[in-house]
C-alpha cells in the first residue's frame, strides 16, 4: 500500500506517535540533497524514488542486525548544526501532514557528532528543528524528544544525564535501542538508577529480536516505564485460541500493571519479529487488553506512516476505527508529558476527532 492509497477518513483521524526514531524518517530527497551539500558520496542510489526503495528492499531482511545497517546512511547526513535542524523540521511536518497531533521522536545523539558538535548542540539543533516544524504546521503537532542510547556503546550515563538535564527543554525522556542479542538492558543499569533517582521517564527496546528475559530485566531490574515493541511478550502466554488461554508472571505483570507496549506492526515484519499484519500479535494482546499503542518505528525503512499502519490493521487484522481511537487514547495516556498536558489533549483533540 502506498500513500496514495491512504483513505481520507484514515488520514483524518487523530494520531499519537511513541515511538518514532528521526534517522529512521528522512525524506530521500532531504537524504540526496544533504549528501550531494556534504560530499556523502556513498548512498546506494541517487534518485528519491529509487532510493526510498532501496531503504525499504535492504530493510526487508528478516533479520535486526541487518536492517540497523541501513541507517550507516541517513545518519551520515545528520552530522551538522543545520542537518540535523532541517532534518528535525522536516519530520515534525510530515507527521503533522499525517494527522498526528502529538509524536515523542527519538534519536541517539551519541550518533551525530562526526562533524564536530557537542552532545548539547546535537539536542538543541534537533530541538530548534522541532520548534520550527511546530509552527510550520500551525501548531496542530506536538513534539517531543527521546534521547536514545546505543545498547552496543557505553555512553548511556552521559546520555541519560543529557535527558535530565533537557527535561524542561523539549526532552521528554530517555531509551536504549540497537542490536538487543547480546546487550541486555542491565548493562546500562547506572543510566537507569541514575533515572530513576532523578523522577525522569524512560522506555527500553526490549522484546523485539530477544525474548522474555530482556523485557523481564527492562521492566524489573532497570525500571523501564514503558516496552519499545514488546512483541515477544507472547512467549509468557500458553494455549493462545484455547479455551485455556493463560498468562504466566511477566505478562500478567505487563497487563496488571498496564505498561504501555509501543508496537510497530510494519517494522516487525521487516526485522522477522512477526509474519504478517492479519497475525501480528497486537491484535491479540488489545483483545487481551494489554495496553497496546500503535507506532510507525521508521517511516523510511518501512515506506509508512502512521495512517498507513492504522489502515493496514484495519484491512489486514479487522481492526474497527473504535479500536483505532482506543490505541490512540492509550498512547497519549502513556506520553511522557505531564498528566494535565496529556489530559487536555486528549479531551480537546483526540476525542473530537473520532
Ligand atoms: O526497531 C529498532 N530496534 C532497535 N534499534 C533500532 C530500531 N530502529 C532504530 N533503531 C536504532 C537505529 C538508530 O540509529 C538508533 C537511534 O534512532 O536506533
Ligand atoms: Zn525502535
Amino acid at each position: 500500500m502506498s500513500e496514495s492509497d491512504i483513505r481520507p477518513e484514515i488520514l483524518a483521524l487523530p494520531k499519537v506517535l511513541l515511538h518514532d526514531h528521526l534517522d529512521g524518517g528522512l525524506r530521500p530527497a532531504t537524504i540526496i540533497e544533504l549528501a550531494l551539500e556534504s560530499g556523502y558520496d556513498a548512498l546506494p542510489e541517487t534518485d528519491p524514488v529509487a532510493l526510498g526503495r532501496w531503504f525499504r528492499d535492504a530493510a526487508d531482511s528478516g533479520s535486526l542486525v541487518r536492517y540497523l545497517e541501513t541507517f550507516d546512511h541517513s545518519v551520515a547526513v545528520m552530522q551538522t548544526a543545520e542537518q540535523l535542524r532541517r532534518v528535525a523540521s522536516e519530520c515534525a511536518q510530515d507527521l503533522a501532514a499525517d494527522g498526528v497531533v502529538y509524536a515523542e521522536v527519538r534519536y541517539a545523539p551519541e550518533q551525530h557528532l562526526a562533524g564536530g558538535l557537542a552532545l548539547e548542540e546535537v539536542v538543541e539543533a534537533v530541538n530548534a528543528g522541532f520548534r520550527d516544524g511546530e509552527r510550520a504546521s500551525g501548531g496542530t503537532i506536538v513534539v517531543r524528544a527521546l534521547l536514545t542510547a546505543m545498547r552496543h556503546a557505553a555512553k548511556s550515563t552521559e546520555i541519560a544525564r543529557l535527558a535530565v538535564r533537557y527535561r524542561d527543554d523539549g526532552v521528554a525522556g530517555f531509551d536504549i535501542a540497537g542490536a538487543e542479542a547480546g546487550f541486555p538492558p542491565t548493562r546500562h543499569l547506572d543510566a537507569f538508577e541514575y533515572l530513576q533517582r532523578e523522577n525522569a521517564h524512560f522506555t527500553i527496546h526490549a522484546g523485539e529480536a530477544f525474548g522474555l528475559p530482556s523485557i523481564w530485566e527492562a521492566i524489573q531490574w532497570c525500571g523501564a516505564e514503558r516496552l519499545g515493541h514488546g512483541v515477544r511478550i507472547m512467549d509468557d502466554i500458553t494455549g493462545v485460541g484455547t479455551n485455556h488461554e493463560q498468562l504466566g508472571r511477566l505478562a500478567a505483570y505487563v497487563r496488571d500493571t498496564r505498561i504501555p507496549l509501543e508496537m510497530c506492526p510494519s517494522s516487525n515484519l521487516q526485522t522477522g519479529a512477526a509474519e504478517s499484519i492479519a497475525t501480528h500479535p497486537i491484535s491479540h494482546l488489545k483483545d487481551l487488553r494489554f495496553r497496546v499503542t500503535v507506532n510507525t518505528d521508521n517511516r523510511l525503512m518501512s515506506g509508512t506512516s502512521m495512517s498507513r499502519e492504522m489502515q493496514l490493521l484495519v484491512d489486514e487484522a479487522g481492526w474497527s476505527v473504535d479500536d483505532l481511537r482506543w490505541v490512540t487514547i492509550n498512547a497519549m495516556k502513556s506520553a511522557f508529558l505531564p498528566f494535565d498536558e496529556r489530559l487536555a489533549i486528549i479531551e480537546d483533540v483526540v476525542k473530537p476527532g473520532y
